[in-house]
């Protein structure tokens, strides 16, 4: 599918009147296809923000080159189009923020009819159109209350109403739930989750909470002192974090690798082997511990085990300690694999044995 962002070796740094330049971003490649919900995370100063700030030139980079929908908006240290062009690209891409930036002397509806002050259409369509995202958002009932009269989510939800108020095909949410408890952040989520199916809308999720990641996004980039250390699809990257930020973002492997760190696995006897192995909860039906017991007749002990749901897919993973001769060692990876398994020999993964 085609990319609807394209930012190709992007770099932004500030110069300080007094002390050392900031690099906030080096060297940054990041491909966004249409409708991926793309998790970008990262610690406080990362370059999470500074990054997108970029995809709708707020923030102009220094280096590199920003393709939005087709259109190259900057490249070689130039803007590519006219200050006219670019804000009507700037309606493409929505913007909701960690505090929701409401209008508090104005009404729920006149919210979001701000938005729509540039546009063509009559004011019936506009008001009209104002309800048709309340409704989307869950939010019909409250037009006319104030914008301190709701809740924090709701206040999101209002925000959002207001960032799709011209169509757009993007959003960028920064750090949108970062302000809501569990609760609120979670239907917050959703609420993307469930436009971005609904409408087709691309979403670029910046955010420090891996569970705001795992609960909605397909894929996954780790920025660290601004630079993306880590990024791909997010089962690949959640299940073999290569680097260290990664493995620490990613609880359920971190919490796996503390309990192997338990048992003494330099001291595996000749006829054992450590396994690891991930599966999709929905494609795996048998039991694999039974399974391999009834057709290798090999001991298996469970050592860890963890069902984590990535997107909308519940996915294993569990470590196993099989014992058997060299022959049943041997046949226990095809046997695996034959069950949709993804298996992996501890001994041939660096990052266990650090
Ligand atoms: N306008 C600016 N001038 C100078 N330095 C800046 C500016 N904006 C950001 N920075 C610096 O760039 C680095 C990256 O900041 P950025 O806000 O992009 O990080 P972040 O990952 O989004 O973190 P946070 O979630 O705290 O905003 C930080 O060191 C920050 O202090």
């Amino acid at each position: 599918m085609a990319n609807i962002i394209d930012l190709d070796n992007l770099s932004v740094t500030f110069h300080q009147k007094k002390g050392a330049d900031v690099k906030a971003v080096q060297h940054v490649n990041l491909q966004v296809e249409k409708g991926d919900i793309y998790g970008v995370v990262g610690y406080s100063g990362a370059g999470k923000s500074t990054l997108v700030r970029t995809i709708n030139l707020l923030q102009k980079p220094t280096e590199g080159t920003v393709t939005v929908a087709g259109t190259v908006l900057f490249k070689d240290g130039q803007q590519q189009i006219d200050n006219k062009e670019l804000q009507a690209k700037r309606r493409n891409i929505g913007m909701i923020f960690q505090h929701f930036n409401l209008l508090n002397e104005t009404t729920v509806a006149e919210n979001v009819l701000f938005a729509l002050k540039h546009s063509s259409i009559s004011d019936d369509e506009a008001e009209a159109k104002v309800l048709k995202l309340l409704d989307l958002v869950g939010l019909k009932d409250k037009a006319n209350a104030y914008p301190v009269q709701l809740s924090g989510g709701e206040q999101q939800r209002v925000a959002i109403a207001r960032a799709l108020a011209n169509d757009p095909e993007i959003l960028i949410s920064d750090e949108a739930t970062s302000a809501l408890d569990p609760r609120n952040t979670n239907q917050i989520l959703d609420l993307l989750k469930d436009l971005n199916k609904k409408l087709g809308l691309t979403v670029v999720l910046i955010t420090h909470e891996m569970d705001a990641v795992k609960r909605v996004a397909n894929k996954i980039a780790v920025m660290q002192h601004g630079v993306v250390i880590e990024q791909g699809n997010l089962r690949d990257v959640y299940l073999r974090p290569k680097e260290e930020l990664t493995r620490q973002f990613v609880g359920g492997s971190l919490a796996a690798i503390e309990t192997l760190r338990s048992f003494d696995l330099g001291h595996l006897a000749p006829n054992e082997q450590l396994f690891q192995v991930v599966f999709s909860a929905n494609n795996v039906t048998k039991s694999i511990i039974l399974e391999l017991y009834k057709q290798l007749g090999v001991d298996v002990s469970m050592l860890y085990g963890n069902i984590e749901v990535l997107g909308d897919e519940p996915v294993g993973t569990m470590f196993i300690l099989v014992k058997g001769d060299e022959k049943q060692l041997a046949s226990v990876v095809d046997l695996l694999k034959d069950q949709n398994v993804e298996v992996t020999k501890i001994d041939d993964r660096g990052i266990w044995n650090d």
